[in-house]
């Protein structure tokens, strides 16, 4: 097993509890959904996994190594990509390799074709849409080949359009690279879509309601009807009305 998080929990100094006594395991390979509603410590549950978030309680392993200690290879994606502006597209994939630029420059033309973003390379982030934007962020979270990828609702400021394009690019790297990838979203279509597993959260503090295996073989089609079940399931965790 790669990671696991043992009856953790993460209180702050100023008394917020971001998720309570939180068990769950992911394997080599996997893609896992965590779903919930707003503010049930997701996005802190990822950091804390990352190690940038290091004052959790209970156990945080990855390869059994406590995350805190961890120096792993961690790869992190955001809702927005977060590029610097005064560096060109390679100039951000390649940003934070510090002596190994010069021989990532290679790697990181080939993950920008990868994310069909050949011939931008030079250019900067402001003569970029949004999606093409992101997909430098996929590029940049890809260039250490991390084996776990945590993403943090990289998907929703996206149009509808962009963002089914950008899932099925994250499946056929998977398809590839096959690391683990932790994805926090609020859109149950797409964890439906992409995840081997979800872990729903509810409550404030957060807590880990639900564990749903999603059977369905890949390719998916995003009309199934078994996982429109699965919604309706997910839906009635989180007390939300179909609205389809
Ligand atoms: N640095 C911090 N200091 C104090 N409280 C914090 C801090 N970071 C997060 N919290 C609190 O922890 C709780 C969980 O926040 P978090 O952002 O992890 O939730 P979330 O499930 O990702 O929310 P959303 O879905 O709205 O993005 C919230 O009550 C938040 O106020």
């Amino acid at each position: 097993m790669l990671l696991s998080v043992k009856n953790s929990s993460r209180k702050f100094d100023n008394g917020n509890v971001a998720f309570t006594d939180v068990s769950f395991t992911a394997n080599s390979g996997e893609i896992v959904g965590l779903l919930g509603t707003s503010g049930c410590g997701k996005s802190t549950l990822l950091r804390t996994i990352s190690g940038l978030d290091k004052g959790y309680t209970g156990n945080i392993s990855i390869h059994e190594k406590e995350a805190r200690d961890n120096n792993e290879n961690i790869g992190f994606m955001f809702q927005e990509p977060r590029l610097m502006p005064w560096l060109t597209v390679l100039e951000n994939v390649v940003f934070g390799m510090k002596g190994k630029k010069n021989c990532k420059t290679n790697e990181a033309m080939n993950l920008l074709a990868q994310v069909g973003l050949k011939g931008f390379e030079h250019h900067y982030p402001k003569e970029l849409s949004g999606g093409m934007a992101q997909r430098v962020a996929i590029a940049r979270a890809l260039i250490t080949s991390p084996e776990i990828l945590l993403l943090d609702e990289p998907f929703s400021a996206l149009d509808a359009f962009t963002k089914m394009q950008l899932q099925d690019l994250l499946l056929t790297i998977w398809g590839r690279k096959k690391a683990t990838m932790l994805l926090v979203t609020h859109d149950i279509d797409e964890a439906l879509y992409l995840c081997d597993r979800l872990l729903v959260f509810r409550g404030q503090p957060g807590e880990l309601c639900e564990e749903i295996n999603v059977s369905k073989e890949r390719p998916r089609s995003r009309g199934d009807e078994q996982l429109a079940k699965q919604k309706e399931v997910i839906l009635s965790l989180l007390n939300v009305e179909n609205s389809n």
